[in-house]
């Protein structure tokens, strides 16, 4: 099926009109019998490119599966996700990977690309199938243990040293678990001690980003730091850049806005790993991103089930939705990022960052047309019962946004359509 989207304005500039052909790649010249798409007013982007979401499939279906995960990261604009490996079991083989990878491509909405394990089974101790998974059907070339971090030192230059001889990259959960075990579940500070829940203190990330960029530097490999949360982190990063050491980093849509002040009421909805921070480190975040310091936005969509969530702050599985509003959330937390740079954090650079080379490629002929339209200036209300996600821990649930998701095309196809599924 052929498309002309008519009278976008391409990353925020001047209005044009996009041509696919029916092989789904952009092309010169409108192709004959097309549907048009009106785009008038819309802003055209390359289709997002999300680093960080976990599909609970396989294992937790009744929070996500990999087509109710798709669905919702189509209607968020975007057209590839990268799935996490802490699924159940764990995706540290070749097998294993390739089965998440040919259940993406059955539902058709976005590319899964499967995100290896490091360590068998997340257990940190035994390196997984590193290079089966690379060599697969997947083409694995991320590897983590999100959830867990890869904390002993070794391992993690070993696991450095193996994925260097085929361009991979280790992307870490950065928390020492002796400093920040696994019952801390806010960050540490003044008021994790009024509310006497235990504290995860920033320095838990800070010291395991230092130590893996000198990892960096030592194996000559590339590490991408996941979900950075402190202006300290932000410090190291900044340091590491200027060495010219390979490492690249992440911050979510929530770190953008959501600060620690949010935990007074106990609601387990804002329960997140790492943890909401203070305005401080929000600041240094918005910061580090708007100057390159921090290289992507990345979703960490977490859907986790009413009975894993619905509990004392605590006992709550850690989390938070993501997908469907992160364009708006970016724009709320950055009004002055321009479109080109909302490209570059959502598209460009995470697109390159996982080696995708078919996404976050320009708008023009001859790329694959992975195309999301915006409308700007529509608000919206989050409803969290409007989700094509299967959980419902959403703590953009009632807040306003903007920059609505019209159209979704990925590779050629309409996969949105007027902000509903295709
Ligand atoms: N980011 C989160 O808060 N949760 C993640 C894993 C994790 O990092 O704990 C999940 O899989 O639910």
């Amino acid at each position: 099926m052929s498309l002309v989207i008519k009278g976008a304005s391409l990353l925020g500039e001047q209005a044009g009109d996009l041509y696919v052909d029916d092989s789904g790649l952009l092309v010169e010249a409108a192709p004959s019998g097309a549907e048009t798409i009106d785009a008038d007013g819309l802003v055209a982007l390359p289709g997002l490119v999300d680093l960080h979401t976990h599909l609970r499939e396989p294992g937790r279906e009744d929070a996500e599966t990999i087509l109710t995960g798709s669905q919702a990261a189509a209607l968020g604009g975007y057209t590839a996700i990268l799935a996490m490996a802490n699924t159940s079991p764990v995706t540290d083989t070749a097998e294993a990977a390739t089965r998440v990878w040919e259940l993406g491509r059955e539902a058709g909405l976005v590319h899964v690309q499967p995100v290896g394990a490091v360590t068998r089974g997340l257990g940190g101790e035994e390196l997984a199938e590193l290079g089966l998974m690379h060599r697969s059907r997947a083409g694995v070339t991320v590897f983590s243990d999100d959830g867990r971090c890869v904390h002993d030192a070794r391992v993690m230059r070993r696991a450095l040293e193996y994925v260097k001889a085929f361009g991979g990259v280790v992307s870490q959960h950065s928390q020492d678990p002796s400093l920040a075990g696994s019952a801390a579940c806010c960050h540490e500070g003044e008021l994790s001690g009024r509310l006497g829940l235990p504290g995860w203190p920033g320095i838990a990330e800070e010291v395991i980003v230092a130590r893996d960029v000198m990892l960096a530097r030592h194996t000559g490999s590339r590490v991408h730091v996941a979900h950075v949360s402190t202006a300290g982190s932000v410090e190291v990063l900044r340091w590491a850049k200027a060495q010219g050491i390979d490492v690249t980093a992440e911050v979510t849509p929530h770190h953008l806005l959501l600060t620690t002040d949010l935990l007074t009421g106990y609601d387990p909805t804002y329960k997140v790993n790492p943890p909401l921070r203070p305005q401080e480190d929000v600041d240094a975040l918005r910061g580090a991103l708007a100057d390159g310091t921090i290289d992507a936005v990345a979703t960490d969509h977490a859907p986790h089930a009413r009975h894993d969530k619905e509990h004392a702050f605590v006992d709550a599985a850690f989390g938070m939705l993501g997908l469907e509003t992160a364009l708006g959330v970016v724009r709320m937390a950055m009004p002055d990022l321009s479109w080109t740079d909302v490209a570059r954090v959502m598209s460009l650079t995470p697109a390159r960052i996982a080696g995708l080379a078919d996404q976050g490629r320009p708008l023009a002929p001859g790329s694959p047309a992975h195309v999301v339209l915006v409308d700007p200036d529509a608000a919206i209300t989050v409803d969290r019962d409007a989700s094509a996600s299967l959980s419902r821990n959403n703590p953009w649930h009632g807040r306003h946004l903007t920059s609505r998701v019209v159209h979704t095309v990925y590779a050629g196809r309409v996969t949105v359509r007027d902000g509903a599924l295709a």
